[in-house]
């Protein structure tokens, strides 16, 4: 199944008609640059095009009041002094005669990718429209925005297509006050919004923009509010948000459907946002999305001014929405403080209703909220001057990488009696093993036919997705504790830089390197407590894994950032026999980790595993992971004993962290 886009030319068709510097930055070419962008990299034609449509009254009216709609209805024939007149009942947004065209066609745009999806015509889809959505109230037009697209969205796909959880992620470095206020008492659509806060110093200024706004009611705990107080948050920051809070919720929630509020003036260079993620952390915030709902997203575009970084970034969007490869992401550095202090304070109040965050810390000492600043409106959002707004220094960032599709996605090495799924390419051995290796297999290796076969095909796994040959692969193998020991002491470290073996099972494994050259970690129902340094991570589930609730908070809260700090070149995912893994949740693990070393994975399992060939294959293949069935409540000790190994990691690995340091 493909990727829907959706874009047309008729929404650049209206700008603002008179002078306001709170509105100038919304301009026509926020949406010709994206698109121009996606058609000049090849990404468009790679897409299925759906058509925007107008959406109904009926549609617009499930969400905002006759009353308003009539008055919008008004505006094509109004004249400029009407139109301005008009203007001035709302903040920080403008009208134009056309723009109650364009934004029917926003809306319905939404609403055509809902239906694409949602009836299995596309896996998912990005929908590039103008005027944005998200600010837009009941009554109410703000912040550019004139109708609501995602929360019409949210609510046409619970009545259409009786989607009974929606999940809508907001990246836009604005907050969302629409969405919450549409929604927050009700427990069927979770709203997740980080947003520039600065102590609600920053626009729309609003105290319900806080992390204790966690909704109303039955909607309680279905609100979440990430503020940043600082500027200048980093793709750690921005990963860490998603580990640590969205996530752990996300698959608690079990959403039908991800309706994403895609706003891009959260990336590097934005004169709204301020901050310094770039471009390619979209790439992997989609990835981290697409396992949720059987891969049912749909991305609406909000806001981005920064018409490189809002290029690159749908780019990087798209791009991943397609499956190809994610790009690496450099040096991520340690979430800052006032991050910290932030998931700490969020997470502090969702624990209540979220059983998988039920470990999370208490609130800082420090009373955040004491240092909300109300400023007056006029201080609070003076324009700033020419002046200033030249002397902010202009922001650069490396052009994101190139994610080449590999000619061949997954292979397999298999015994010669095994059958092979559809899909994966056979491996034989490659002859050419070079003399060096050839002389090793006669020696260290098992020495027996089994043995050098293993080797061998192991050998050529390695070596095909090293040179980006293959993208991932399976190996059955007759043992796969001696394989795993071929590949950490013989194989890996020589031919890739870093290795993140991943083992799911019981098997002693011993081989962490001091040095760093492989990470391993290891999640089985073994207590053992003890840690063998810092590249050699046993995590226990006292309930086996087979306690999906248990094995997803060590993935999301333990492996996720762990990975994503290592940043390895390869990934080697063992499966022990016996390890009583659920199929779903295996599937799961292969779907997040592909999102390492550009989705180099290598998969290991015991021949007598058969039965699990398919399940892996589909989604080393890119079909998304069934979502996992309702998650149960978790017994406290699981929790409870993973949260005392994060808290004892999070001293050698920073992206474990979760609250500010205890010495503040
Ligand atoms: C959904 O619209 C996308 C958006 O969230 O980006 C809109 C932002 C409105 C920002 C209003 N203040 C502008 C002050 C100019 N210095
Ligand atoms: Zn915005």
């Amino acid at each position: 199944m493909g990727t829907a886009l959706i874009y047309d030319e008729e929404m650049t068709k209206y700008k603002l008609l008179w002078v306001d510097p709170a509105c100038k930055i919304e301009v026509p070419e926020r949406l010709s640059v994206s698109y121009e962008a996606l058609v000049r990299t090849g990404l468009s034609d790679r897409c299925v095009a759906v058509p925007p449509r107008e959406a109904s009254d009926a549609e617009i009216l499930l969400v905002h009041s006759e009353e308003y709609l009539e008055g919008v209805k008004k505006t094509p024939h109004m004249t400029l002094e009407d139109l301005k007149e008009f203007t001035l009942q709302y903040g920080d947004v403008y009208f134009h005669p056309n723009i109650y065209h364009c934004a029917k066609l926003a809306a319905g745009s939404a609403l055509q990718l809902v239906d694409s999806v949602m009836t299995g015509t596309v896996r998912n889809g990005m929908a590039l429209v103008r005027p944005p959505g998200h600010h837009s109230m009941r009554s109410a037009a703000s912040g550019f925005c004139v109708f609501n697209n995602v929360a019409i969205a949210a609510r046409y796909a619970k009545q259409k297509h009786g989607a009974k959880r929606v999940l809508i992620v907001d990246w836009d470095i604005h907050h969302g006050q629409g969405v919450q206020y549409c929604f927050e008492d009700d427990p069927s659509v979770l709203y997740f919004s980080w947003h520039r806060y600065e102590h609600q110093k920053f626009w729309p200024n609003l105290r319900e923009s806080d992390y204790d706004s966690v909704g109303k009611g039955s909607g309680a705990g279905f609100n979440i509010n990430v503020p940043w107080n600082k500027v200048g948050m980093e793709n750690s920051d921005y990963l860490s948000a998603f580990c640590h809070v969205l996530l752990p919720v996300a698959y608690e929630f079990c959403p039908d459907l991800v309706l994403v509020c895609a706003g891009f003036d959260s990336a590097i260079g934005d004169p709204e946002g301020e901050m310094c993620a770039t471009p390619d952390i979209f790439a992997h915030l989609t990835h981290l999305l697409m396992n949720l709902a059987g891969g049912k997203l749909c991305a609406v575009l909000e806001g981005g001014y920064n018409l490189t970084s809002l290029a690159q970034s749908v780019c990087q969007t798209v791009q991943t929405l397609l499956g190809d490869p994610l790009p690496r992401l450099a040096n991520l550095g340690s979430p800052c403080e006032s991050a910290l202090e932030s998931l700490q304070c969020v997470r502090s109040v969702l624990r209540r209703y979220w059983p998988i965050l039920k470990h999370a810390a208490d609130p800082p000492t420090t009373d955040v909220g004491s240092r909300r600043i109300k400023l007056a409106k006029a201080e609070g959002e003076k324009a700033e001057t020419a002046e200033e707004e030249r002397s902010r220094e202009e922001k650069v960032w490396p052009e994101p990488a190139e994610r080449l599709r590999p000619p061949v996605c997954s292979a397999s090495a298999l015994p010669d009696d095994a059958a092979c799924p559809d899909g994966l390419k056979r491996l034989t051995s490659s002859k050419d093993l070079g003399p060096l290796l050839g002389r090793r297999i006669k020696t260290e290796v098992a020495g027996d036919a089994d043995g050098v076969a293993t080797f061998l095909r192991l050998y050529t796994l390695i070596e095909k997705m090293r040179t980006n040959e293959i993208g991932n692969g399976v190996a059955l193998v007759p043992d796969v504790a001696a394989a795993v020991k071929c590949v950490v002491q013989d194989l890996g470290s020589d031919l890739v830089n870093r290795v993140l073996v991943v083992c799911v099972g019981k098997e002693e494994l011993n081989y962490a390197t001091a040095d760093g050259k492989m990470l391993v970690v290891q999640i089985s129902g073994e207590d053992k407590e003890e840690q063998k340094g810092k590249y050699y991570i046993p995590m226990c589930l006292k309930k086996g894994c087979g306690d999906t609730v248990g094995f997803i908070q060590a993935v999301l809260g333990l492996l996720l950032p762990l990975g994503y700090e290592y940043d390895p070149g390869l990934v080697l995912l063992s499966r022990m026999p016996g390890s009583g893994v659920g199929d779903c949740m295996w599937q799961q693990l292969i779907g997040l980790l592909k999102g390492f070393a550009k989705g180099h994975t290598l998969v290991l399992m015991q021949t007598n595993d058969e039965a699990c060939m398919g399940p892996t294959a589909s989604v080393l293949l890119g079909h998304p992971a069934p979502p996992l069935q309702e998650l149960l409540t978790p017994l406290p000790d699981d929790g409870d004993a993973l949260e005392r190994m994060r808290e004892r990691l999070q001293a050698d690995w920073k992206m474990l962290q979760t609250a500010v340091s205890s010495g503040n």
